[in-house]
């Protein structure tokens, strides 16, 4: 059984004249511990997409057909609070945004303590023992010097990275990733990637990556699913089998 199955879905607008739909008929479906890619040209719904899964479509815009199947259950009409335990236990997204997240006036160790605090029970000890592993998961070889910073005094791709850490200690069983690169440079770039690569393996967690990024879908991703369509309104899937997989 697939984990997380998108139907025939359509979001749209609200308009005086009613809804308009933005992407119509989307249709893919994800195995467990698989590296996806989503690709598509600009405007085809790829975001959208991604945000309707987690429930984090803007106030004006609305599922208006399809399904959303995540373990079997439809999530298409699940309430704020379940939206809200869904990412924080499930599914985590993580977008260019993300950056912003960070409060600029507390130090990152104080921001990860919270995060973990709110979302698991553990001694102070482990706590701190586990926040220093996630930062050096992510390669930063000096955690404390990252946890006396302040997010201004680092850059956005060390942002990013403290980020993905403070995602990443939620353990979500199917991370989204939205143009998850595009503040790094190329080092880093593949340096994440093939963390997130790491994480597949050996967390076996299921990864949809959102990328125009040729060379990261076609190095990293086991399947790619393609939307396609003057309206970005179709998909298909083809296995990335020709692709020198890592
Ligand atoms: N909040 C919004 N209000 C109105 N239209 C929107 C909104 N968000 C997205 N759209 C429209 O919905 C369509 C799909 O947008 P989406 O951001 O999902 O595309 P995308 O495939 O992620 O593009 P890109 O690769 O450029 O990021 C586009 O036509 C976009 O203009």
């Amino acid at each position: 059984m697939s984990l997380l199955r998108v139907e025939h879905l359509e979001i749209s607008i609200s308009q005086p004249s009613g809804f308009q739909p933005l992407i119509q008929d989307v249709s893919f479906q994800i195995n467990k511990g698989e590296m996806v890619a989503l690709v598509g040209q600009s405007g085809c719904g790829k975001s959208l997409t991604a945000q309707a899964i987690v429930g984090l479509l803007e106030k004006s815009l609305a599922i208006t057909s399809g399904n959303i199947l995540y373990k079997g259950e439809n999530i298409v009409n699940y309430d704020k609070v379940r939206f809200m335990r869904l990412r924080r236990q499930e599914i985590s997204l993580l977008i260019q945004e993300s950056l912003n997240g960070l409060n600029p006036i507390r130090p990152i160790k104080k921001q990860m303590e919270e995060m973990i605090k709110q979302n698991r029970k553990c001694s102070k000890t482990e706590r701190s023992s586990q926040i220093k592993f996630l930062l050096e998961e992510v390669g930063f070889s000096k955690p404390d010097q990252i946890l006396r910073a302040y997010p201004f005094e680092l850059s956005g791709g060390m942002r990013q990275r403290v980020m993905l850490a403070m995602i990443l200690s939620l353990k979500p069983t199917v991370l989204i990733l939205d143009e998850p690169t595009t503040a790094l440079d190329v080092v880093n770039r593949n340096r994440v990637m093939r963390l997130f690569k790491h994480l597949q393996r050996a967390l076996s967690m299921t990864i949809l990556l959102i990328s125009h990024d040729q060379n990261n879908i076609m190095t990293y991703s086991d399947r790619i699913i393609t939307f396609e369509g003057k309206r970005g309104m179709y998909d298909f899937t083809r296995v990335a089998s020709n692709y020198k997989k890592v």
